[in-house]
């Protein structure tokens, strides 16, 4: 079970800072350390070695919100597999629905940036989600292959530790109007029955696949509890520690009563 927090462009760096230290501290001093939950921070670029350093001492990864495809170059603005390794990056989200939005991100983009993740030892967190068009022409389950095929072609892993999804349903996303849990499980199904085209079923039953669209708290014990639902990548509930290590109590809760 992964608990992930995206904090995309929110918080300045003592901001930031201050927020680690808190989910530091909470998960030192609260029930929500127990072992079994894995944690972990996707900050913006510039806060990353702060973050790494507050939570230096908690098992929390620290992972980016997107890179780019080669090692080094002229693209201004831009930030490198290689530059978030030398810093202790361990994981990258890949093809949010907002950089394809607002980036015009593409499959061929995303899988270019999956092949190089893992050159680069970064464990890639690939996104995928349909639009409320998509899904209410009958046409989600479609879509969400589709993107799945594209970002990961010819990315090899030899185990479940090198690759993690996200479903991000993308009418779910900031909108307080999570899916429901039995809708978010039978998109889980389907993207797990693609992995297990791809890597076969010992590695693809154990990749982790995260629902991300409004988990908060209250709702998370639902969502965690399908069978294919690993874990939560969170937008809005991870900017607060006390929401975050939340959805993590909901998450040892989960795997205490059903052994999921
Ligand atoms: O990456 C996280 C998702 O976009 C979810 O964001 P949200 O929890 O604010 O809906």
């Amino acid at each position: 079970m992964l608990v992930a927090g995206n904090w995309k462009m929110n918080t300045d760096v003592p901001e930031g800072r201050a927020l680690a230290d808190a989910i530091a501290e909470g998960l030192s001093s609260t029930a929500a350390d127990r072992g079994d939950v894995d944690f972990l921070v996707c900050p913006p670029y510039v806060h990353l070695p702060a973050v790494r350093e507050a939570l230096a001492d908690v098992p929390v990864a620290v992972g980016a919100q997107d890179m780019h495809a080669q090692d080094e170059g002229a693209y201004t603005g831009d930030v490198s597999a290689p530059m978030l390794s030398s810093i202790g990056c361990d994981a990258v989200i890949l093809g949010h629905s907002e950089r394809r939005t607002y980036y015009d991100e593409t499959d061929a983009e995303v899988n270019a940036k999956a092949q190089q993740a893992r050159a680069h030892d970064l464990v890639p967190i690939v996104c995928v989600g349909e639009t409320l068009e998509q899904r209410k022409a009958g046409e989600a389950d479609t879509v969400v292959r589709s993107q799945v095929d594209g970002a990961l072609s010819d990315v090899s892993i030899d185990g479940a530790d090198e690759l993690i999804v996200a479903y991000e349903p993308i009418w779910a996303i900031g909108t307080g109007e999570s899916a429901a849990a039995e809708q978010a499980q039978a998109m889980h199904a389907v993207i797990r029955d693609d992995l297990r085209e791809r890597y076969g079923g010992d590695v693809a039953d154990e990749v982790p696949l995260l629902y991300g669209g409004s988990m908060k708290p209250h709702n998370a014990y639902g969502l965690l509890s399908q069978p294919d639902i690993d874990g939560g990548l969170i937008g809005s509930a991870s900017l607060e520690a006390e929401s975050f290590l939340g959805i993590a109590e909901k998450a040892a809760e989960v795997l205490e009563t059903s052994g999921h």
